[in-house]
């Protein structure tokens, strides 16, 4: 395999082994969430390389080309996947910067086991780069990786993109291993996180943790400050990131999508108004919020069961972390009760499907729903929201979005709720749903033009057009 120029280095690859696939022999299938669904097709662009985890235990594999991108698997043992991925990622980082909703766990054994495999995926990448290569590090689960990395292979020109919220300092400071994250972060040359806000709280830390010098403003389109580290400038911004726009908008106007859109509605009885929920099984995305904002809405009369229908996916995710268990639990039951309660013989009132859709599915079923729900407690971006906009190619639909999302600070007309606040959440959906036909439009067709114009493409271009420009600082100590 031949070194790259530009080599993308996240936990996940694009593809997931599945060794119990149903052909007997394992197969290959695209991996949840929406990290791969926004980097897939910037990498694919550009002929890179993707380093990343094969998502099964105990698998190793040889670099191999698929659909344009050369992939790089890096095999992790039963007992680093327990300790790097479900331990130290999800159950200490995750909740940690998603507001700590539900507590996070200090474990030194996870944290050990996180170094270890932080440096293999260093390693990886510095195989996999081209002498002078541009190398974008991606996510929580490798903020170590930068300055490995940098260790390794000082002629690289090293990016860092974070996709989930980078937590309130105070936060961030309960982590033990505090200063270590933070010293790996910066040996990238440029930071990147979705809001200017989690930019500005790394800022501080940088000087808060380090003694660092900072300042609160840079030359780069995007970046709202920089860290002095050494003789190298460290260039910090925020790029909120988006999705293959034009794409979704093209293909939802395919005929079988369009009448499969239709089949759906037929299918569910037609009802006079089709909530939609789109997520993985994840506490942090608020589906038990709307689910007892549908049963209030149901128990007072508000809504009619005879004419309201709500769809909710959930892809399993996570499923051996205990939290995620409990969730699933816990929704597993609420929408049993609202069904027992409202939904007649064939025509349950909630339909949930524990699996995941393929693509032209779930267009589909972005192109039915009058209603997205989309309602986290905290979530980095939410390209769901940005996927059912750009599906709405006639211009109906309604989004009742959480303002806890990093979307909501783009998507200002869409219909923005405090999940926390209950009857917030109630008024939004009986608004969303009833709203005059002109004044809906009129929210989704400002929705339209943000999604159409911002998409990954500009979010690619403009983190890795200030990485390119990255470097040129000249910091006291270059200068002494
Ligand atoms: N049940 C499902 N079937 C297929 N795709 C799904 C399903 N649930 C979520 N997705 C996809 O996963 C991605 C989720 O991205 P996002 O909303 O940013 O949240 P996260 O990355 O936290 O899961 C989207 O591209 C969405 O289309
Ligand atoms: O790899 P998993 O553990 O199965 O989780 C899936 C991905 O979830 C997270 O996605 C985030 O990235 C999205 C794109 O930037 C963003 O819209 C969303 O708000 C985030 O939650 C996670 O950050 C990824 O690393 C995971 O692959």
């Amino acid at each position: 395999m031949t070194a790259a120029d530009l080599v993308v280095v996240a936990n996940r690859l694009p593809v997931d082994y599945d060794p119990s696939a149903d052909d007997g022999r394992g197969g290959w299938r695209r991996s949840p969430g929406g990290l791969v669904t926004a980097l897939e097709p910037v990498l694919r662009a550009a002929d890179g390389a993707w380093v990343g985890w094969p998502g099964a235990p105990d698998v190793a594999f040889d670099p191999f080309t698929e659909d344009g991108i050369t992939l790089h698997p890096v095999s992790l043992t039963e007992g680093e996947v327990a300790g790097y991925y479900e331990g130290f990622s999800n159950a200490t980082l995750w909740p940690l910067y998603h507001d700590a909703i539900v507590a996070p766990a200090y474990d030194r054994t996870w944290w050990r086991t996180y170094v270890a495999v932080n440096r293999r995926f260093a390693e990886a990448a510095a195989d996999a780069a081209a002498p002078g290569a541009t190398v974008w590090v991606h996510d929580y689960q490798l903020q170590l990786v930068p300055k490995m990395l940098r260790d390794l292979r000082p002629d690289l020109k090293i990016g860092f993109f974070l996709h989930i919220p980078f937590p309130p300092t105070e936060l961030f400071l309960q982590l033990p291993w505090r200063t270590a994250v933070v010293e790996g972060l910066l040996g990238a040359d440029l930071v990147g996180f979705h809001l200017p806000g989690g930019a500005r709280n790394f800022l501080f830390l940088a000087q808060r943790l380090l003694g660092l010098h900072t300042s609160a403003h840079s030359d780069l389109d995007s970046c709202v400050g920089t860290v002095d580290v050494g003789d190298r400038r460290v260039q910090v911004g925020a790029f909120p990131i988006s999705i293959d726009s034009a794409h979704f908008a093209e293909r939802v106007r395919s005929p079988h999508i369009r009448e499969r859109a239709a089949q759906v509605r037929e299918e569910l009885g037609n009802p006079e108004t089709l909530l939609l929920g789109v997520d993985r099984l994840d506490y942090t995305k608020g589906i038990d919020i709307r689910l007892e904002a549908l049963h209030e809405l149901l128990d007072e009369g508000t809504l009619d069961p005879e004419k309201v229908v709500m769809v909710q996916l959930a892809t399993p995710s996570r499923e051996r972390v205990s939290a995620y268990a409990q969730l699933r639990e816990d929704i597993e039951r609420k929408v049993g009760h609202l069904n027992g309660e409202y939904g007649q013989l064939g025509r349950p009132v909630v339909h949930y499907l524990h699996r995941p859709v393929d693509r032209d599915e779930l267009m589909a079923l972005y192109s039915a729903a009058d209603v997205m729900l989309v309602t986290p407690l905290r979530d980095g971006m939410n390209l769901v929201a940005k996927e059912y906009i750009a599906c709405r190619t006639d211009g109906t639909g309604a989004l009742v979005l959480s303002e806890f999302t990093g979307a909501a600070s783009e998507l200002r007309r869409a219909h923005l709720v405090n999940p926390h606040d209950l009857d917030a959440v109630k008024r939004a959906i009986v608004i969303a749903a009833t709203e005059e036909p002109a004044t809906a439009a009129r929210r989704m067709q400002s929705l339209r033009t943000q999604v159409l114009h911002h998409d990954v493409d500009r979010w690619a271009n403009a983190f890795l057009t200030d990485l390119r420009a990255s470097g040129s600082g000249t910091t006291a100590a270059a200068s002494a």
